[in-house]
């Protein structure tokens, strides 16, 4: 049985954070561990409130996981603020953590910061080169890179920049995945690592209810991942994933609702696991 970890916020609703990759990681037959950054009361509309966690306390959550099930990948989501991310990037460090894969959640779909402005500058100095893959989507490509990609060929661009900056300028070796479910009329994902670029030709399904794609992806990359699949077969399998999820249509809550993980177990079951 792989173990996987998240870290990331409680979203109550259920259809992102926590809820979202537990949901993700069972779906694909994996044992699911949560380290709980921020308490968020949101619901398909938008988010009301976040109470934060302190970071000693996120801190000891990492050592009650990692000295007793020690985690085969690790997904990070939303992280709140700079104080916590420092105590996770020293905590993953000094547990050797492995598969990681980082969804910077900086702004919800509705529009609210989920990350604290002074802490960009954390996120993208000590978290995002430890990890083997982060996944920026429109809006934190732009945060990160000064690139808003409006094109596949705009994507490439700010993919290979950001790669450049977390990467290669502080010498270590990952990916980066620029999302493209914001874009208008394609749902394209570009992928770019050390020395290549692979492009993901996804089509837009016409279904408003993508509250928590980012999540779900992210935590079915870290499960591929913990399979032993390389990085573009963990986001082409993922992608996979997300469109049986939106494809089934579920339609919870007045806003933009969560994504049916039901309808994504069947692909699992039959492709990725005998
Ligand atoms: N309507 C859609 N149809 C198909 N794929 C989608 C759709 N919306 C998002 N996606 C896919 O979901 C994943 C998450 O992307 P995105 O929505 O950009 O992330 P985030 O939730 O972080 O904003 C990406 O693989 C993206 O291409
Ligand atoms: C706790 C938490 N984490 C992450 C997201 C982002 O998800 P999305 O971009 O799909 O709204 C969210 N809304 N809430």
């Amino acid at each position: 049985m792989k173990k996987i970890l998240t870290i990331a916020g409680s979203d109550c609703s259920g259809g992102a954070g926590i809820q979202a990759d537990i949901k993700t990681i069972t779906t694909h037959r994996m044992y699911a561990m949560s380290v709980i950054t921020a308490l968020t009361a949101q619901n398909t509309i938008g988010v009301s409130g976040i109470m934060e966690v302190d970071a000693d306390f996120v801190a000891m959550q990492m050592d009650a996981v990692f000295s007793d099930i020690y985690p085969d990948a690790v997904k990070i989501g939303m992280v709140a603020n700079s104080d916590i991310i420092k105590i996770i990037a020293k905590k993953l460090v000094q547990y050797n953590a492995k598969n990681i894969v980082v969804d910077p959640v900086m702004v919800s779909t509705s529009g609210s910061r989920l990350l604290g402005e002074e802490a960009v500058t954390a996120l993208r100095e000590e978290l995002l080169p430890i990890a083997a893959l982060i996944t920026p989507n429109i809006p934190e490509t732009k945060m990160l890179c000064g690139i808003e990609p409006t094109s596949e060929e705009e994507m490439e661009q700010a993919a290979k920049k950001i790669f450049t900056q977390v990467y290669q300028n502080n010498g270590r070796d990952g990916a980066v995945l620029v999302k493209g479910g914001h874009l208008i009329d394609s749902a394209v994902d570009v992928l770019r690592d050390q020395s290549v670029t692979y492009v993901y030709h996804g089509y837009k399904i016409d279904n408003q209810n993508t509250h928590g794609t980012g999540c779900t992806l992210s935590s079915a990359i870290a499960c591929n991942l913990a399979n032993g699949l390389n990085v573009y077969e963990s986001v082409k399998y993922a992608k996979k994933y997300i469109n049986l999820a939106l494809q089934a249509k579920m339609n919870l809550g007045a806003g933009s609702g969560p994504l049916n993980h039901m309808a994504a177990n069947t692909w699992i079951s039959k492709e990725i696991l005998d």
